[in-house]
């Protein structure tokens, strides 16, 4: 498996603002990136934090890259992932529409109503006793033959990921708008680092339209 946490933040590094609200980061050149990644990917991976902020779709746009993927004998989007302990995806979330397959990631702490509502939109995978166990989760995906992971938020998720060494690689888009405030989500969030912080190598930087593309790798640990 290649997990690749990829995300847009502002130049002072936030990923939205303290209302939560999703902000066009990127501009069209790196949403053109971010659109290819996604076609060369298995599963598409987001917090139910993102879900419940913007309602995202997390399918190809490009009709090309979406014929090119059929071509290959690959279904017409990548697979989406919700991490989501207690099962606090709305039903008529764009996710659980019927346009790809969807897998909701649950705790223990779900309710089985919940699950049970979900599991008719969804498929469920049920790990961890209080928040999800991303290391299952992940080796779940893994079994079900999704091995190209991109994840695209949010801060809480990309931090946990990094505590339990789940990323390979990081691509980070710095576009051009400050936003500041400190209730705003960060690329990584959640309680943070105070040791052992997880150490990157610079495998790539490049201009993409009005921002720069910062292109990270984890270093062994
Ligand atoms: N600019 C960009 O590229 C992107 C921006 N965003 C922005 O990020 C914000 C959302 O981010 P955020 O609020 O951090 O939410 P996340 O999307 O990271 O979701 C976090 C939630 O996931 C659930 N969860 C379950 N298990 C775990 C676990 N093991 N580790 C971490 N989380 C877990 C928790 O809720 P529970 O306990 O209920 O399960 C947690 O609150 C929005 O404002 C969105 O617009 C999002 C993606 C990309
Ligand atoms: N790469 C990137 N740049 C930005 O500026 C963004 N705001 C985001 N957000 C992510 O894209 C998701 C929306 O996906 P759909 O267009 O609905 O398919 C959103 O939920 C974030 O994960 N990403």
């Amino acid at each position: 498996m290649h997990v690749v946490v990829n995300a847009a933040m502002s130049a002072d590094g936030k990923l939205s603002s303290r209302r939560r609200e999703q902000i066009a980061i990127s501009g069209d050149e790196d949403f053109a990136r971010m659109d290819r990644l996604r076609a060369d990917s298995d599963a598409v991976v987001v917090g139910v934090g993102t879900v419940l902020a913007d309602d995202p779709h997390l399918t190809v746009k490009e009709e090309s890259l979406i014929a090119d993927r059929r071509d290959r004998g690959e279904p017409a989007h990548p697979a989406r992932v919700v991490v989501d302990s207690t099962g606090r995806t709305p039903l008529d979330a764009a996710v659980l529409d019927d346009a790809a397959t969807t897998y909701v990631c649950t705790s223990e702490r779900a309710t089985i109503d919940d699950r049970m509502d979900l599991s008719n939109r969804a498929e469920l995978i049920t790990a961890g006793d209080d928040r999800v166990d991303l290391l299952r989760t992940f080796a779940t995906l893994q079994g079900q033959g999704l091995d190209r992971i991109m994840v695209e938020g949010g801060g809480e998720l990309i931090f946990s990921l990094f505590e339990v060494g789940l990323v390979d690689e990081l691509r980070v888009f710095v576009g051009p708008k400050v936003i500041g405030g400190r209730d705003a989500p960060t690329l990584a969030d959640g309680e943070g680092f105070v040791a052992e912080f997880p150490t990157l190598e610079l495998e790539g930087l490049e201009r993409v339209g009005e921002g720069a593309l910062l292109t990270w790798r984890t270093a062994e640990r």
